[in-house]
């Protein structure tokens, strides 16, 4: 059976029965349909363990978040949010996948993707950095990402080498939807789906939400709007931390950190690749409309020698010496 039409709450699956006709049969599962194993870890509202469905005897990761607390920490909304953008970004190797969502009289669960591979932020801080090669390899996965999230109509927000995950083969996942920005979808005439324009042309009101302080943009701590640019700020950051070790922008305390970042004011070491450095100039740019887009991002030298598409994710990941 194939899975199809996949429902916010439900997914369907066609079948074919005893006399041979196709049929479609919903399937809600729940926490009956699981064995529960380790822990994988904690976040401030959930905690997500590893899972395996008893029937198929696949491995998930599972993310359980409290009912009370969700409530009484206000986190309705985020939890929403992750959920339906998760069901709009179901068709990516570089997205983490959600299959069912379901509850009962006290948690909520995500079943997602199982990412063995832990965090890119925990392998590059036991290399302290990475080289040229591996540096290209992850950001060309991230990058990819980014511009299906894009398309899709969904501005991440919070995009730090925390949120990207690695699965067995040490390929990108890139996680924590709860903060991301959903552009307003619509359908024209003909049933083609396209996306309100970006945030950052449309007059939209100014969102609470700011991201982590080492990664924010200039946009978001003025105006306080994202745009998709915003990502792309985030992107410059992550490629100098692959290859610097430390983020661009990182002071005492957050106010401070806000202050280089509004500035402009961060250099590379010495060493730092010319064409990395050529690169995250034109993306930590202060104006986001300056900043290069994803289509001269992937043609910049930095980027030599990567193929583009489907080969991106078929790769072996280089060796993380
Ligand atoms: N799909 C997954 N596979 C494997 N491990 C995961 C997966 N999703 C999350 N984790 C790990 O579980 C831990 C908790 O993740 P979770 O997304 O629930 O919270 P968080 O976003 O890390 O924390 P916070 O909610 O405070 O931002 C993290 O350390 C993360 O690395
Ligand atoms: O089944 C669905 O997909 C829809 C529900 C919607 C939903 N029901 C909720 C109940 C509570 Cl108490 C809190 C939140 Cl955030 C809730 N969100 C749901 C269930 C689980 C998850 Cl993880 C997200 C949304």
């Amino acid at each position: 059976e194939e899975w199809q039409e996949r429902g916010a709450a439900v997914t369907t699956r066609r079948e074919i029965d005893a006399d041979g006709r196709p049929v479609v049969r919903s399937i809600k599962k729940g926490v009956k349909d699981f064995n529960f194993g380790q822990t994988l870890g904690e976040g401030s509202y959930s905690t997500v363990l590893a899972a395996q469905d008893k029937i198929t005897g696949k491995d998930y990761a599972i993310k359980v978040l409290d009912k009370r607390h969700i409530i009484k920490e206000k986190k309705v909304k985020y939890v929403n949010i992750e959920r339906d953008t998760l069901n709009r970004l179901t068709d990516h190797p570089g997205v983490v996948r959600l299959y069912y969502t379901f509850q009962d009289e006290r948690s909520l669960y995500f079943v997602l993707d199982l990412c063995t591979g832990g965090e890119l932020l925990g392998t590059l801080k036991r290399m302290s950095t990475f080289d040229e090669e591996c540096a290209r390899f992850y950001a060309a996965q991230i990058l990819d990402t980014i511009e299906y999230m894009h398309n899709r109509g969904v501005i991440h927000r919070d995009l730090k080498p925390e949120n990207v995950l690695l699965d067995e083969n040490k390929h990108v996942k890139i996680t924590d939807f709860g903060t991301a920005k959903l552009l307003a979808e619509r359908k024209d005439q003909n049933g083609y789906t396209s996306f309100e324009r970006d945030s950052s042309e449309s007059s939209e009101r100014a969102s609470s939400f700011v991201g982590t302080a080492e990664y924010v943009s200039p946009e978001l701590l003025t105006d306080k709007n994202a745009c998709k640019a915003s990502d792309l700020w985030a992107f410059g950051c992550i490629i100098y931390q692959l290859l610097a070790g430390r983020p661009p922008f990182k002071a005492g305390n957050e106010y401070q950190t806000f202050q280089k970042i509004v500035g402009l004011q961060y250099e590379f070491p010495r060493g730092f690749p010319e064409a990395a450095k050529d690169l995250v100039e034109r993306l930590l740019v202060l104006e986001p409309q300056r900043r290069l887009t994803i289509e001269h991002i992937k043609n910049h030298e930095f980027f030599d020698g990567i193929k583009w598409g489907k080969s991106l994710w078929s790769t072996p990941a280089p060796k993380l010496r």
